[in-house]
């Protein structure tokens, strides 16, 4: 399985891009959340929004679903299909009603399955998406009253939504449940009100900040360079087999 960072920044930041990533197992490109500057970024890098094969989203910010629009008017009005969304099936309703229904509805394009063909997503159940590619979703908190679920890819990989500090969930990842690779988001300065911080992660035993890489981060990353621990910073635009 190959990831590539498509954007590392965090939803303020200018020098990044919003932070989704493209997942690729045997030839299928899972996006994992399209913000914002998901249609740039990814023109950036020369990938059309045509050639992903489907969009998964941990929640509804804007610099996780902000590019969801273009998509979908993309796929509808160049290419005429429906493109594939996981999503939570509790996210279903407030992506429509909350996000896209403004920009998106007209005539014939009155719900979210009307866009995309829309495959729910219950947390805590195992699903494949395609040949030798399963997610699945694990709810964590991020901000009081807003659903937000991280990933587990392969049941060993653990991808960080925007999410409050878990110690235990963390440490129960990897010690009963054989996660071997952490992408996880990081706060780098201040109180983690809805993020983690990296005082946090740096609290972590060594042996699983090892299997940690940070993103979601701010402009300033380059001044935590070496200051991380034995965690390091995933980088935008290179792809990494995990
Ligand atoms: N209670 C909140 C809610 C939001 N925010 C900021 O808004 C951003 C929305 O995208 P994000 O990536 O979740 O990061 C959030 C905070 O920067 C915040 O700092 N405190
Ligand atoms: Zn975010
Ligand atoms: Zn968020």
């Amino acid at each position: 399985m190959k990831l590539q960072m498509i954007g590392t920044g965090n939803a303020f930041a200018k020098k990044y891009f919003n932070n989704n990533s493209l997942i690729e197992q045997d030839g299928f490109k899972l996006l994992i959340d399209c913000g914002i500057t998901a249609p740039l970024a990814l023109y950036e890098l020369g990938i059309g929004m045509e050639e992903l094969d489907a969009v998964l989203i941990t929640h509804t910010h804007g610099d996780h679903v902000g590019g969801l629009e273009e998509y979908g008017f993309q796929m509808k009005f160049k290419h005429g299909r429906k493109p594939v969304l996981y999503v939570a099936d509790t996210l279903v309703e407030p992506l429509w009603n909350h996000t896209l229904s403004g920009g998106m509805t007209q005539e014939g394009l009155e719900k979210l399955e009307d866009a995309f063909d829309v495959r729910p997503l219950r947390a805590g159940e195992v699903q494949e998406l395609a040949p030798n590619l399963c997610v699945e979703l694990l709810r964590t908190q991020h901000i009081a009253g807003k659903k937000s679920y991280s990933v587990i890819l392969n049941r060993d990989v653990f991808y960080s939504a925007d999410m409050t500090f878990d110690r235990e969930l963390l440490t129960t990842l990897v010690r009963d449940r054989g996660v071997r690779r952490i992408f996880h988001e990081v706060q780098l300065e201040g109180p983690g009100q809805v993020h983690t911080t990296l005082d946090e992660l740096l609290s972590l035993p060594e042996e699983i900040q090892e299997l940690t890489k940070l993103m979601h981060y701010a402009d300033n990353k380059d001044q935590f360079e070496g200051r991380a621990g034995k965690m390091s910073f995933l980088e935008q635009g290179e792809v990494y087999s995990i």
